[in-house]
């Protein structure tokens, strides 16, 4: 028989659709991917493989037991996920329903956030040279409205007076985080959901565990100032990078806000803010 004959009758069935079908897979995971990258979800497919794997190799060998338990056991593990990992399906259901899974671009310019990231290192600085305690949330794709409606409604340009007057001790607004949308605070005073991981460490209260929890529901990279020993920590994704230099504040907001390049061209080239 001829070896070349199924690859032939392949080839002469392919049609141009079956690019666009082959692309529009690999541009829906690549999405995924963006999506689930820097969340717990990744851990949890890391074990999903392990399973996948061991189930294969107990089949292969005629493990009975172990590959009805491994069975058994994938069911229960599909049906508890939607329950598991509500807020990262209820991140990519909102950003399909707001239309950015397709979008790349954002409204602030180069220029814009370069004053924006130097603002908000000018006022961390000052922060926690004075050990006075802040909450900054920094939307990205995923909207923060629900947020946004829990405090007092600003929608002023960031700059470095206006925080510095929000986060003084003992008034109104210092209580709660402010949220940023581009260059706007649109809010102060904003009530965040606390994380409820158990393995932080006890020395985070719950100004940390805030920023934390905002940062586990949403794609928002969050910058935190310590009351008590002025360290400035970011959050993203769930996790926590503390004991900040200013500068590397700075690296990380213009790398993590910087504007996505325009245009379907490009969609590819961009990479997601690590
Ligand atoms: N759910 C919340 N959402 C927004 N802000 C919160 C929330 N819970 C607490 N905060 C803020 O954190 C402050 C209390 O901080 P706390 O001392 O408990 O935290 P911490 O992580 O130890 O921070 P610090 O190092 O600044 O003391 C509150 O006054 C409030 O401003």
């Amino acid at each position: 028989m001829n070896m070349y004959v199924p690859i032939q009758g392949f080839i002469s069935s392919f049609r141009l659709l079956d690019i666009v079908d082959i692309l529009l897979v690999a541009f829906v995971l690549y999405k995924l991917y963006y999506l689930i990258c820097n969340t717990r979800a990744v851990a949890l497919i890391k074990g999903l493989l392990v399973l996948g794997a061991v189930t294969v190799v107990s089949k292969v060998l005629d493990l009975h037991v172990i590959n009805w338990l491994l069975q058994q056991g994938m069911t229960v593990i599909l049906v508890a996920l939607p329950v598991v990992f509500q807020p990262e399906l209820r991140r990519a259901l909102e950003q399909i329903g707001r239309g950015r899974f397709l979008r790349s671009g954002q409204g602030i310019n180069t220029e814009e956030l370069n004053r924006l990231v130097e603002e908000i290192a000018a006022v961390t600085e000052s922060l926690s040279k004075t050990r006075t305690g802040a909450l900054l949330v920094f939307e990205r794709e995923v909207g923060l409205n629900d947020y946004i409606d829990t405090g007092i409604f600003i929608d002023g340009t960031v700059s470095r007076e206006l925080l510095g007057n929000i986060f003084i001790p003992n008034t109104p607004l210092h209580d709660g985080a402010v949220i940023i949308r581009e260059n706007k605070i649109m809010a102060a005073a904003c009530l965040l959901p606390l994380t409820s991981d158990r393995s932080l460490s006890t020395e985070l209260g719950t100004r940390h565990r805030a920023a934390i929890g905002i940062s586990e529901m949403a794609d928002a990279v969050v910058v935190v100032v310590s009351e008590e020993t002025g360290a400035i920590s970011y959050t993203y994704g769930g996790h926590i990078y503390r004991h900040l230099e200013v500068k590397s504040l700075q690296k990380i907001l213009l790398n993590f806000l910087r504007p996505a390049p325009q245009g379907w061209t490009n969609i590819f080239k961009w990479r997601p803010a690590k």
